[in-house]
């Protein structure tokens, strides 16, 4: 066997760090030849413009732009490489193929790196398909699949690294699982202001989500901290190098829930050397598909104005437009309007008249088009019979009239007007208000959105290859309709029934797979990111026979009460002057309103000028001190949380206990809970 102990791996680190280091040389040396000669052409064409004729003057340009693209490539390189001398590589198995005795070492990092002068891949890139064999099996039989078929083998030694700044802090033999300690010590860790990488001790199941080829829509029910979104993130990753001739960065979309989540994650991709993702918010989708004319509320809004006020009336509609009957209800309207709005008259054109019926029947004919685009189509074949049968063609004007004409023949095309009617269709004028300066509730949004694609037709996002939907269970079924219309690509869609902000219309994977009956669903039952003490707490807000709780000790969660809410506040600002002295990087004070938020930020403000406060506008993550609502920390994680307000009277809806369990669960290593009164019945298990 090679490199078979701890100094001869030390030893073979280093000269792997010496040929990197070469290359790198080799690099900087190719591309200072490149500035030269681009440079030297760019004279050249300058001082040689006047005698040149335009395909000389085009050849020397073309050559200009290769130089330049050369070069790029080789600075992307460069900085492929400077990443591997950091950590070149953090596993290693050894692979007999066929189990014919001759095993060689498969090195693996979050490139890969090939040597030219050996003419082989020194380190193997995580996403490449022998890697698959690091995380799916430990020593003995084992296979992976590859694009001209499966390889079977056995693996005779698996080893992990831990390599930082180009030196090796451990190594671990591991016949076990990588479950092991390298994963404990990735997780006893102080957070980082972002996402991380975790291609290092991804797990098995993690592996399959990621590496999954086939599924058109896969949906990924995890439990808190499971790692859905890191493993949705990693996904995106291995696609990109996976058919990296067919889908570029720029083709994939991430659907996320608002700016701050964005920042947070927006690290990993490029950490694992790929360019950054386009990114839309909910909001900026509608207001994109409304064409910017509609004001409307917010989600965020929604969830505030639920909280904040006890409105049984705006719960009832809200609840009434989250399910499947109502998306039915939708398209019963769609039909009943083309069956009985559409009213012809008989027309003249010139002397030329256009019967009824054959205004009728030519609507009819175009069922298939979108119903406010068959005005026009029937004014073409108005005007091509026109032509035809009675040798008359009619003029820019008249044909102007016609349309309108058409047009006015339906009773009603006026979005606003037509989403109106369908309250009064249904008999329900009552489930349509207008929230304040006259905007649309965000329950309204979509169903609008979707009358609109289904009366003028879909929008245009068939760029998209790829599209990333995040906590989906905020979303309802007449917004998946819309999803499902919009984006005809593959899709990864993740989130967790328990993490609703808005009981009231959430959707579980079970109601989403129906929108989309091809689709996969997998699950995520471990929770990494809390320590079990953590995990175990928040099991007893909701309990989840199915999630594992990892085991890493910690500190059991503090359930304090409180004098009055000055001694509140004090409590907070002595974990605060405690937190600060720690290793821990961020302390999270999460409040079940924004409203609350910004009031216990206020009060903290003169002794913690440095704390945060997180809004519906806030557009980055960072550590520290971080105060904010429920709603505003979903995604996110902290070293430490604080959940102040846990009273009965604070946390007591069904609504409530989703919140109090996103709060709890976005700790990893300490919680606190403190309350003034009569503690939240849920803190009983209840
Ligand atoms: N295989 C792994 N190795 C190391 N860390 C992991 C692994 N899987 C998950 N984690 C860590 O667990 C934490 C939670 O991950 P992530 O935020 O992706 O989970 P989630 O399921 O999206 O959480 P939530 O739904 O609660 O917001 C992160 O710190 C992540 O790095």
């Amino acid at each position: 066997m090679i490199h078979k102990t701890e100094a001869e791996e030390r030893e073979y680190l280093n000269a792997v760090t010496q040929k990197l280091n070469n290359a790198l040389e080799e690099i900087d040396n190719k591309v200072s030849g490149y500035t030269k000669d681009l440079q030297e052409q760019k004279n050249y064409l300058y001082e040689n413009k006047s005698d040149m004729d335009h395909v000389e003057k085009n050849a020397v340009r073309q050559s200009v732009t290769t130089a330049a693209l050369t070069g790029e490539a080789a600075l992307e390189r460069k900085k492929r490489i400077q990443k591997l001398l950091k950590s070149p590589y953090f596993g290693r198995f050894d692979f007999s193929e066929n189990g014919n005795g001759q095993a060689f070492p498969v090195y693996v990092g979050v490139h890969a790196y090939f040597d030219e002068a050996e003419k082989a891949n020194l380190i193997h890139d995580w996403r490449a398909p022998i890697s698959t064999l690091f995380y799916d099996f430990e020593n003995g039989p084992a296979y992976y699949e590859t694009p001209d078929g499966r390889v079977d083998g056995i693996i005779l030694l698996k080893r992990q690294y831990r390599i930082r700044n180009g030196k090796m802090e451990y190594m671990l033999e591991s016949s076990l699982n990588i479950h092991d300690d390298i994963l404990q010590k990735e997780l006893s860790k102080a957070s980082d202001d972002k996402m991380n990488h975790i291609v290092a001790t991804i797990q098995r199941n993690q592996n399959a989500i990621i590496r999954n080829e086939t599924s058109r829509e896969l949906i990924i029910q995890g439990v808190a901290g499971s790692g859905k979104t890191s493993i949705a993130l990693h996904r995106i990753a291995f696609l990109l190098y996976r058919f990296r001739e067919d889908i570029s960065s720029e083709d994939i979309l991430i659907l996320s829930p608002n700016k701050v989540f964005a920042d947070y994650i927006s690290n990993v991709l490029p950490e694992l050397g790929e360019e950054k993702i386009p990114e839309l918010g909910m909001e900026e989708l509608a207001a994109n598909l409304l064409d910017g004319k509609y004001r409307f509320q917010t989600f965020f809004q929604q969830v505030s104005a639920l909280l904040e006020k006890n409105n049984e009336a705006f719960r009832e509609r809200i609840q009434f437009k989250s399910t499947f009957g109502f998306v039915k209800k939708l398209n019963e309207y769609l039909a009943h309007i083309e069956n009985n709005y559409f009213e012809p008259e008989m027309l003249m054109v010139k002397r030329n008249p256009v019967p009824v019926d054959y205004i009728e029947e030519h609507f009819r004919k175009w069922h298939r088009v979108p119903l406010f685009s068959r005005f026009n189509k029937v004014v073409e074949d108005i005007e091509r019979d026109l032509l035809f049968y009675n040798n008359y063609e009619i003029s820019g004007k008249e044909r102007n009239e016609l349309r309108k004409s058409v047009k006015n023949m339906f009773r009603i095309t006026n979005l606003r007007a037509l989403y109106k009617d369908f309250y009064e269709w249904l008999e329900m004028p009552e489930m349509l208000k207008m929230a304040a300066k006259s905007a649309y509730e965000y329950s309204d949004v979509f169903p609008l959105i979707f009358l609109k694609m289904k009366l003028e037709g879909a929008g245009s996002f068939s760029k998209v290859k790829h599209l990333l939907v995040d906590e989906m269970q905020d979303y309802t079924p007449v917004q998946y309709a819309v999803l499902a219309r919009l984006f005809p690509c593959k899709k990864t869609i993740l989130g967790d029934a328990s993490q609703s902000v808005n009981t009231y219309s959430s959707s579980s994977s079970e109601e989403i797979a129906k929108v989309f009956p091809g689709a996969d669903v997998m699950k995520l039952n471990k929770s990494y990111r809390s320590t079990y003490e953590i995990a175990s707490f928040a099991q007893k807000i909701i309990p989840n026979t199915e999630m594992e709780a990892m085991e890493r000790h910690g500190e059991e969660p503090a359930v304090i009460h409180c004098k009055n809410r000055a001694g509140e506040l004090k409590l907070i600002q002595e974990r605060i002057a405690a937190f600060k002295e720690s290793e821990h990087h961020s302390l999270g004070i999460i409040c079940k309103t924004q409203k609350q938020a910004a009031q216990i930020h206020n009060e903290l403000s003169e002794e913690f000028p440095d704390a945060i406060l997180l809004t519906e506008e806030s557009a980055a993550f960072s550590g520290g001190v971080i105060v904010c609502s429920v709603h505003m920390s979903k995604g996110l994680e902290f070293d430490e949380v604080v959940v102040p307000g846990a009273d009965a009277k604070n946390y007591h809806s069904s609504n409530d206990r989703s919140l109090f369990y996103i709060a709890c669960t976005r700790a990893m290593h300490k919680l606190s809970i403190t309350f003034v009164e009569e503690k939240s019945l849920f803190l009983n298990g209840e």
